[in-house]
């Protein structure tokens, strides 16, 4: 299902066989992926599909019970620090401080990952200015909107310079303004640095619009993979083949097709999912 990479220096993320569960729940099961040095990779699902247990895996939160995860060919399982440097991560939950300064966050998460003491100074500016927060660097970050804690989140985790960011629904919450914004400094970012970008995201429109490729995963499983384009033509084809004389599915439409009665059964689609979702929209 995954396409072979042309060379192992092109790979930035391989999982292969992963397996993680809780009791009896499989959370992943199986899990094939390879993801390409410097593309906006999707892993797209709905609530308990896995992914937020697949990404803790390859963030070494995890440890990696069965199958393989390689980094930049780094053994998540057996090079954990090496791993680690590798990687930029944005959980769901939120990871600033309310009572520090947007600097002063950015400044714990540099030290934390051992950026050089003399380049801390410079880096954070760097990344602050990055993320538009220059002007508000020095604010309570208590008192900044939902999207601002969002940009100081990514931030926070591009101090380190990571080749590999990793992003847990990292517009869950925000205005369309406010989303549209984040998104514009990952992508601002990666033109400038080439890193590689995995994202977990309900939003399929966002999908669509700003990944290369996005997998859909129900259950565990990747059941689908490509560009949002090829995913799109492929249901088009299908359902021309079926008669429908003008079809046009959304990767909405994919998704539901790929993950059929499954959605329903575990508790709704996806605007349920953003709707019901626990999101704090400002910190504090
Ligand atoms: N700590 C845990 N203990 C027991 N079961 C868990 C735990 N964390 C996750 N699970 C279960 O594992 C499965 C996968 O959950 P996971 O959070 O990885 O999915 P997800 O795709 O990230 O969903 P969401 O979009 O809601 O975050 C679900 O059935 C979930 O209930």
């Amino acid at each position: 299902m995954t396409d072979a990479p042309e060379s192992t220096s092109a790979v930035a993320l391989v999982c292969e066989g992963l397996r993680y569960t809780f009791g009896e729940t499989k959370a992943v099961d199986d899990l094939e992926l390879s993801v390409r040095a410097g593309e906006v990779f999707g892993l797209l699902g709905p609530n308990g599909a896995g992914k937020t247990t697949a990404i803790r895996c390859i963030t070494t939160l995890l440890p990696v019970p069965a199958g393989m995860v390689r980094v930049f060919g780094h053994d998540a399982a057996k090079e954990r620090m090496a791993v680690r440097r590798l990687l930029g991560y944005v959980p769901q939950q939120l990871s600033a401080d309310a009572g520090l300064t947007g600097r002063e966050n950015v400044e714990l998460f540099a030290r934390v990952f051992d950026v050089p003491r003399r380049e801390r100074a410079d880096r954070v500016a760097r990344v602050l200015e990055a993320v538009d927060l220059t002007p508000a660097a020095d604010r309570l970050a208590k008192t900044y909107s939902g999207g601002m804690v969002r940009r100081l989140e990514l931030a926070q985790a591009l101090v380190s310079a990571p080749r590999l960011l990793m992003l847990d629904e990292p517009t869950i919450g925000l205005d369309p303004i406010a989303r549209t914004s984040v998104w514009e400094h990952i992508n601002a970012v990666r033109a400038a640095t080439g890193m590689t970008v995995l994202v977990t995201t309900h939003y399929m429109d966002e999908a669509d619009q700003y990944c290369d490729r996005v997998a859909l995963m129900h259950r565990g499983r990747i059941h689908a993979l490509g560009t949002p384009g090829e995913l799109r033509s492929e249901l088009a084809g299908r359902r021309r083949a079926e008669g429908e004389a003008d079809p046009k599915p959304t990767l909405e439409d994919v998704f539901r097709d790929v993950a059929g009665s499954g959605l329903d059964e575990q508790g709704g689609d996806f605007r349920d999912v953003r709707s019901t979702r626990r999101t704090a929209s400002r910190v504090g």
